[in-house]
Protein backbone atom coordinates (compact mmCIF):
# COMPACT_ATOMS: atom_id res chain seq x y z
CA UNK A 1 0.00 0.00 0.00
CA UNK A 2 0.89 3.47 -0.86
CA UNK A 3 1.14 6.83 1.76
CA UNK A 4 0.86 10.03 0.86
CA UNK A 5 2.36 12.81 3.21
CA UNK A 6 1.07 16.05 2.32
CA UNK A 7 4.36 18.42 3.56
CA UNK A 8 4.58 21.34 1.32
CA UNK A 9 3.09 23.79 3.50
CA UNK A 10 4.59 26.87 5.13
CA UNK A 11 3.69 26.52 9.14
CA UNK A 12 2.14 29.93 8.85
CA UNK A 13 0.19 29.53 12.20
CA UNK A 14 3.45 28.14 13.65
CA UNK A 15 5.39 31.61 13.23
CA UNK A 16 8.22 29.64 12.64
CA UNK A 17 11.72 30.55 10.90
CA UNK A 18 11.21 27.22 9.23
CA UNK A 19 8.08 25.55 8.14
CA UNK A 20 6.70 23.38 10.89
CA UNK A 21 7.30 19.66 9.07
CA UNK A 22 11.08 20.18 9.69
CA UNK A 23 10.72 21.58 13.26
CA UNK A 24 12.55 18.98 15.74
CA UNK A 25 12.05 16.95 18.76
CA UNK A 26 14.84 15.18 20.24
CA UNK A 27 16.39 14.40 17.38
CA UNK A 28 14.34 14.07 14.70
CA UNK A 29 11.71 16.46 12.71
CA UNK A 30 8.31 16.35 13.24
CA UNK A 31 8.28 14.87 9.21
CA UNK A 32 10.24 11.83 9.84
CA UNK A 33 8.24 10.85 13.02
CA UNK A 34 5.12 11.20 10.72
CA UNK A 35 6.48 9.39 7.72
CA UNK A 36 7.95 6.84 10.26
CA UNK A 37 5.21 6.31 12.24
CA UNK A 38 3.17 4.84 8.89
CA UNK A 39 6.09 1.69 8.23
CA UNK A 40 4.93 0.49 11.79
CA UNK A 41 2.69 -1.24 9.68
CA UNK A 42 4.03 -4.03 7.33
CA UNK A 43 1.36 -2.94 4.73
CA UNK A 44 2.68 0.15 4.10
CA UNK A 45 5.72 -0.49 1.25
CA UNK A 46 6.19 2.95 0.00
CA UNK A 47 5.64 6.56 1.08
CA UNK A 48 5.08 9.80 -1.35
CA UNK A 49 5.91 12.87 0.22
CA UNK A 50 4.84 16.02 -1.34
CA UNK A 51 7.31 18.85 -1.01
CA UNK A 52 7.16 22.33 -1.40
CA UNK A 53 8.41 23.56 -4.74
CA UNK A 54 11.51 25.84 -2.73
CA UNK A 55 11.94 22.88 -0.08
CA UNK A 56 15.51 22.94 0.44
CA UNK A 57 15.83 20.45 3.44
CA UNK A 58 14.21 17.49 2.72
CA UNK A 59 17.15 16.08 0.91
CA UNK A 60 19.49 16.32 4.41
CA UNK A 61 17.12 13.86 6.33
CA UNK A 62 18.47 10.48 6.63
CA UNK A 63 14.88 9.03 4.94
CA UNK A 64 15.80 10.99 1.89
CA UNK A 65 17.81 7.87 0.96
CA UNK A 66 15.55 5.69 1.90
CA UNK A 67 14.18 3.53 -1.10
CA UNK A 68 10.85 3.24 -0.14
CA UNK A 69 10.34 7.06 -0.14
CA UNK A 70 9.76 9.57 -3.03
CA UNK A 71 8.94 12.84 -3.37
CA UNK A 72 6.92 15.08 -5.69
CA UNK A 73 6.10 18.91 -5.77
CA UNK A 74 3.21 20.25 -4.00
CA UNK A 75 0.32 22.86 -4.79
CA UNK A 76 -0.98 25.66 -3.56
CA UNK A 77 -3.28 24.05 -1.13
CA UNK A 78 -3.16 20.70 0.69
CA UNK A 79 -5.82 19.22 -1.69
CA UNK A 80 -3.69 19.89 -4.98
CA UNK A 81 -0.35 18.18 -2.90
CA UNK A 82 -2.55 15.43 -2.01
CA UNK A 83 -3.31 14.86 -5.62
CA UNK A 84 0.19 15.07 -6.83
CA UNK A 85 1.23 12.66 -4.68
CA UNK A 86 -1.72 10.05 -6.04
CA UNK A 87 -0.43 10.83 -9.04
CA UNK A 88 2.75 9.02 -8.31
CA UNK A 89 0.60 6.01 -6.13
CA UNK A 90 1.05 4.09 -9.48
CA UNK A 91 -1.96 1.22 -9.41
CA UNK A 92 -2.13 0.95 -5.55
CA UNK A 93 -5.55 -0.47 -4.74
CA UNK A 94 -5.66 1.55 -1.39
CA UNK A 95 -3.93 4.36 0.14
CA UNK A 96 -3.36 6.43 3.18
CA UNK A 97 -3.08 10.18 3.50
CA UNK A 98 -1.19 11.17 6.92
CA UNK A 99 -0.33 14.72 7.46
CA UNK A 100 3.35 15.49 7.72
CA UNK A 101 2.00 18.04 11.02
CA UNK A 102 0.75 14.69 12.69
CA UNK A 103 3.87 12.81 14.66
CA UNK A 104 1.98 11.04 17.32
CA UNK A 105 0.62 8.60 14.96
CA UNK A 106 -0.05 5.72 17.21
CA UNK A 107 0.97 1.97 15.54
CA UNK A 108 -2.14 0.08 16.98
CA UNK A 109 -4.52 3.73 15.68
CA UNK A 110 -3.25 3.02 12.26
CA UNK A 111 -3.79 -0.96 12.23
CA UNK A 112 -7.17 -0.32 13.19
CA UNK A 113 -7.86 2.03 10.61
CA UNK A 114 -6.11 -0.07 7.71
CA UNK A 115 -8.76 -3.26 9.10
CA UNK A 116 -11.03 -1.00 7.06
CA UNK A 117 -9.70 -2.66 3.77
CA UNK A 118 -11.19 -6.15 4.25
CA UNK A 119 -14.50 -4.37 5.25
CA UNK A 120 -15.62 -1.50 3.49
CA UNK A 121 -15.49 -0.65 -0.29
CA UNK A 122 -15.86 3.43 0.32
CA UNK A 123 -12.44 3.70 3.51
CA UNK A 124 -12.60 5.77 6.18
CA UNK A 125 -10.83 8.03 8.95
CA UNK A 126 -8.94 7.98 12.03
CA UNK A 127 -11.29 10.65 14.06
CA UNK A 128 -11.76 11.70 17.59
CA UNK A 129 -15.68 12.53 19.29
CA UNK A 130 -15.73 16.00 20.71
CA UNK A 131 -15.89 16.35 24.28
CA UNK A 132 -16.23 20.20 24.60
CA UNK A 133 -19.29 22.44 24.01
CA UNK A 134 -18.95 23.45 20.45
CA UNK A 135 -20.25 27.26 19.93
CA UNK A 136 -20.79 28.87 16.43
CA UNK A 137 -19.50 32.32 16.66
CA UNK A 138 -22.21 34.89 14.62
CA UNK A 139 -20.66 35.52 11.29
CA UNK A 140 -18.15 37.88 10.87
CA UNK A 141 -17.69 37.96 15.00
CA UNK A 142 -16.78 36.28 18.40
CA UNK A 143 -20.01 36.72 20.22
CA UNK A 144 -21.71 33.37 20.09
CA UNK A 145 -24.46 32.58 17.77
CA UNK A 146 -25.09 29.36 18.97
CA UNK A 147 -24.08 26.00 20.58
CA UNK A 148 -23.91 23.06 18.04
CA UNK A 149 -24.69 20.13 18.97
CA UNK A 150 -21.80 17.93 19.81
CA UNK A 151 -23.57 14.68 19.77
CA UNK A 152 -22.06 13.31 16.29
CA UNK A 153 -19.88 15.83 16.01
CA UNK A 154 -15.99 14.21 15.28
CA UNK A 155 -12.69 15.89 14.87
CA UNK A 156 -10.84 14.59 11.90
CA UNK A 157 -7.52 13.46 11.87
CA UNK A 158 -5.22 11.58 9.49
CA UNK A 159 -4.29 8.93 8.06
CA UNK A 160 -7.29 8.93 6.23
CA UNK A 161 -7.82 5.66 4.17
CA UNK A 162 -9.71 5.32 0.48
CA UNK A 163 -9.42 3.03 -2.35
CA UNK A 164 -6.98 5.20 -5.04
CA UNK A 165 -8.72 5.35 -7.46
CA UNK A 166 -11.96 7.11 -6.01
CA UNK A 167 -9.95 9.27 -4.25
CA UNK A 168 -8.48 10.49 -7.70
CA UNK A 169 -11.80 10.55 -9.15
CA UNK A 170 -13.72 12.72 -6.09
CA UNK A 171 -10.90 15.01 -5.77
CA UNK A 172 -10.63 15.67 -9.29
CA UNK A 173 -14.29 16.48 -8.92
CA UNK A 174 -14.26 18.47 -6.39
CA UNK A 175 -11.57 20.52 -7.08
CA UNK A 176 -12.79 21.32 -10.58
CA UNK A 177 -15.82 22.34 -9.21
CA UNK A 178 -14.43 24.47 -7.03
CA UNK A 179 -15.25 22.89 -3.55
CA UNK A 180 -13.66 23.75 -0.43
CA UNK A 181 -11.56 20.62 0.35
CA UNK A 182 -9.86 20.25 4.05
CA UNK A 183 -9.31 16.63 4.03
CA UNK A 184 -9.87 13.94 2.13
CA UNK A 185 -13.02 12.22 3.31
CA UNK A 186 -14.77 15.81 2.08
CA UNK A 187 -13.92 14.74 -1.19
CA UNK A 188 -15.88 11.85 -0.95
CA UNK A 189 -18.67 13.39 1.00
CA UNK A 190 -19.16 16.09 -1.43
CA UNK A 191 -19.13 12.95 -4.46
CA UNK A 192 -21.94 11.25 -2.22
CA UNK A 193 -19.74 8.84 -0.33
CA UNK A 194 -20.24 8.42 3.46
CA UNK A 195 -16.88 7.09 4.28
CA UNK A 196 -16.27 5.33 8.24
CA UNK A 197 -15.32 7.27 11.33
CA UNK A 198 -12.93 5.07 12.99
CA UNK A 199 -12.15 6.25 16.56
CA UNK A 200 -8.97 7.35 16.73
CA UNK A 201 -6.30 8.20 19.94
CA UNK A 202 -6.97 12.36 21.02
CA UNK A 203 -3.19 12.87 21.03
CA UNK A 204 -2.96 12.08 17.44
CA UNK A 205 -2.62 15.75 17.33
CA UNK A 206 -1.46 18.47 14.29
CA UNK A 207 0.75 20.68 15.52
CA UNK A 208 -0.34 24.11 14.36
CA UNK A 209 0.18 26.61 16.66
CA UNK A 210 3.32 27.17 18.72
CA UNK A 211 1.71 25.90 22.13
CA UNK A 212 1.04 22.69 20.02
CA UNK A 213 4.62 21.56 20.02
CA UNK A 214 5.35 21.32 23.86
CA UNK A 215 2.10 19.02 23.92
CA UNK A 216 3.86 16.71 20.97
CA UNK A 217 7.04 16.05 22.44
CA UNK A 218 5.03 15.30 25.43
CA UNK A 219 3.18 13.08 24.14
CA UNK A 220 6.23 11.01 21.68
CA UNK A 221 7.98 10.85 25.27
CA UNK A 222 5.53 9.77 27.27
CA UNK A 223 5.47 7.10 24.23
CA UNK A 224 9.03 5.86 23.93
CA UNK A 225 8.73 5.78 28.24
CA UNK A 226 6.00 3.31 27.68
CA UNK A 227 7.85 1.22 24.81
CA UNK A 228 11.10 0.58 26.63
CA UNK A 229 8.86 -0.16 29.92
N1 LIG B 1 -0.21 23.68 0.01
C1 LIG B 1 -0.11 22.81 1.04
C2 LIG B 1 -0.60 23.15 2.33
C3 LIG B 1 -0.46 22.24 3.37
N2 LIG B 1 0.16 21.05 3.11
C4 LIG B 1 0.35 20.08 4.18
O1 LIG B 1 -0.91 19.70 4.74
C5 LIG B 1 -0.72 19.36 6.12
C6 LIG B 1 -1.77 20.02 7.00
O2 LIG B 1 -1.81 21.39 6.67
P1 LIG B 1 -1.59 22.57 7.75
O3 LIG B 1 -1.53 22.04 9.13
O4 LIG B 1 -2.54 23.67 7.44
O5 LIG B 1 -0.10 23.03 7.37
P2 LIG B 1 0.31 24.41 6.78
O6 LIG B 1 -0.53 24.76 5.60
O7 LIG B 1 1.80 24.35 6.59
O8 LIG B 1 0.00 25.41 8.00
P3 LIG B 1 -0.60 26.89 7.90
O9 LIG B 1 -2.03 26.71 7.43
O10 LIG B 1 -0.52 27.36 9.33
O11 LIG B 1 0.26 27.66 6.94
C7 LIG B 1 0.69 19.80 6.51
O12 LIG B 1 1.49 18.65 6.63
C8 LIG B 1 1.14 20.66 5.33
O13 LIG B 1 2.54 20.55 5.09
C9 LIG B 1 0.63 20.72 1.83
O14 LIG B 1 1.19 19.64 1.63
N3 LIG B 1 0.47 21.61 0.82
C1 LIG C 1 -6.61 16.88 7.17
C2 LIG C 1 -6.85 17.47 8.51
O1 LIG C 1 -5.70 17.29 9.34
C3 LIG C 1 -8.03 16.80 9.16
O2 LIG C 1 -8.37 17.46 10.36
C4 LIG C 1 -7.12 18.99 8.45
O3 LIG C 1 -8.27 19.23 7.67
C5 LIG C 1 -5.96 19.73 7.84
O4 LIG C 1 -6.31 21.11 7.88
P1 LIG C 1 -5.18 22.18 7.59
O5 LIG C 1 -5.79 23.53 7.75
O6 LIG C 1 -4.70 21.89 6.18
O7 LIG C 1 -4.13 21.92 8.61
Amino acid sequence: MIAVVPAAGIGSRMQSDRPKQYMTLGQRTLLEYSITSLFTHPAVSNVVVALHPDDDQFHRLPLASDPRIMTVTGGSSRADSVYAGLQAAGGAEWVLVHDAARPCLHPDDLHRLLALRAVSEVGGILASPVSDTMKRAIPGGCDIEHTVDREALWHALTPQLFPLALLKQCLRQAMNDGATITDEASALEYCGYHPRLIQGRSDNIKVTRPEDLALADFFLTRRQKEENA
